[in-house]
Order: C-alpha cells, then structure tokens, then sequence
C-alpha cells in the first residue's frame, strides 16, 4: 500500500512546459525528450517515481522566497513579512508523463545570521541519485549565494535557476531594464530566468512545472544511462548521480562566481 497522498489533478503534467526566454533557457526543446517519452510509455523508468529532487531556494532576505513556495504549494499571498528561521521544506507531488515525481522545497532564511545553517542544506543536494536544483533570486548578492551554494555541490550536477521576484512591483519599462540585467546574469551563470510575482500569480505555476519536468527528465535520462545494456524490465537500479541532460555539455556552469 502506498503511503504517498495521491497526485493533486492539478500537478499532472502531460506536456514539457515551456522556457520563460529563449536567451536564458537550460533547453529549447518544445517536447520531451523521446528516449524520455518512450521510457514512460513502457514504464522503464526506473526508481524514478519513488524518488525526490530536491529544490533549495537561496537568496537575500526578503526577496520573496517563501511567499513563492506559498504562492504555488498553498496559493496563498501574505503581505507581511516574516523572516524565515533556519529552513523551511515543502513537499509537492506531481505526475509527469504518467510517473509520479516529487519535489521537496528547501526555503531557507536570507538573513546573514542563519547563513550558515542554510549552507548546510547545500551540501549533497545533488547526493544519492537525486538531482539538485537551486533557484536564485535577484539580484544584488546572487553571487556570493551562487558561490556559497556551488562549493557545498558539483557545479556541473545541479540545474540553476534564476528567479526575478515581485514582477507587479515594476512598471514595464522599469521591468524590461531588470529583465535585460537579469538575462545577462542568468547567460553568465548558465541559469534559466523567470519573472514571477507572487503577489498576483504570474508564472508561479508555469515556473514551477517547468522546474519538476526539467528535474524529472534529467532523472529519467539518469535512469536510463544507468540500466544502460541492461534489459527492459530490469528493476533493481540505484546508485547513479551521472546526469546526461546536456550531452557534450561537460561543464555547464563555468567559472560564474568570479
Ligand atoms: N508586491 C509583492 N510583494 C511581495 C511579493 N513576494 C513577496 N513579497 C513581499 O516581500 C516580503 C518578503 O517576502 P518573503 O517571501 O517573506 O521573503 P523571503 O525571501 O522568504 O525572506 P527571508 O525568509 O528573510 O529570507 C513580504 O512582505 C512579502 O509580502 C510579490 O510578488 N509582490
Ligand atoms: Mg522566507
């Protein structure tokens, strides 16, 4: 019997979502990968559906990281601030393609006296054949959080995220100048960029669907180099972090933090 709550109607995702820009996008695709559809159609995919990736949400204090969590997990919007102690986790489930897949939300505290606890949650994000995600919100010190997080992992495991906040704060000629700072920033860091406001609910479900099915096809590709000559129907397959999103791409994250 399984012990999982059953997959919310609205977290079945039958279709890759789309990129955000196409300047800054960790793919263009406009489908799944069809190794990826194949596996799923002949439910060859592994230790996939019991398995969790996990997202860790950095960046400085009141940026919005919580209330961007609450905005998708809980549609919820609350206007007073409320500094997060620590670390924070929600857990999201989801069906891609006909697999369950979760997602576990690690928000961590921006203010510089709970640094060091965050920084622990870093560590191994990508471990133990789940697939790391950090989502970065702008702008000012997304830096040194990009250099802190990427010490703790290897930077070529882990998919990037940058996260422009509190869109309804700009009017759109003061947005269009964030955007084009953002979407150089995000090119230097190979991250993919979103503008979301959780205020309102812009891109909250766009982004966030688009963050699970980047993270289930990367683990289902995983899956599948991993069994690699084995035969269809083999279920014992563990123990992988490899991570082949990007063939010939070895290094996705060069140098960012200079
Ligand atoms: N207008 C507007 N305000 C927002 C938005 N997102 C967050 N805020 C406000 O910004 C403040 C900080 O939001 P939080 O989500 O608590 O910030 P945080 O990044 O979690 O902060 P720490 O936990 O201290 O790291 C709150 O007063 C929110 O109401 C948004 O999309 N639009
Ligand atoms: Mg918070």
């Amino acid at each position: 019997m399984s012990v999982l709550p059953p997959v919310r109607r609205d977290r079945i995702i039958a279709q890759l979502p789309q990129y955000f820009r196409k300047e800054a996008a960790l793919h263009t695709k406009e489908d799944f990968n069809n190794k990826v559809k194949t596996a799923c159609q002949e439910q060859r995919t592994g230790t996939v559906g019991f398995k969790i990736s996990k997202v860790i949400v950095v960046g400085d204090l009141a940026v919005g990281k919580t209330c961007l969590i609450n905005r998708f997990c809980k549609d919820a919007f609350d206007k007073n601030y409320k500094a997060t102690i620590g670390v924070d986790f929600e857990m999201e489930r989801f069906e891609v393609l006909g697999v369950p897949f979760s997602l576990q939300l690690w928000d961590t505290a921006g203010q510089e006296r709970f640094k060091c606890i965050a920084s622990t949650y870093y560590r191994g994000a990508q471990a133990g054949g789940f697939e790391g995600f950090f989502v970065f919100l702008p702008f000012s010190v997304c830096r040194q959080w990009l250099e802190d997080a990427l010490k703790e992992n290897d930077p070529t495991a882990v998919q990037l995220f940058l996260v422009g906040t509190k869109k309804d704060l700009s009017s759109p000629a003061q947005y269009s100048q964030i955007e084009q700072d953002a979407l150089k920033l995000a090119q230097e860091i190979r991250a993919e960029y979103w503008a979301v406001s959780s205020l309102t609910g812009e891109n909250v479900r766009e982004f966030f669907f688009r963050v699970a099915s980047l993270a289930f096809e990367t683990n289902v590709l995983a899956e599948l180099e991993k069994s690699g000559s084995r035969q269809i129907g083999d279920v014992v397959r563990i123990n992988s972090t490899s991570n082949n999103m990007y063939p010939g791409s070895k290094k996705k994250h060069p140098n960012c933090c200079q």
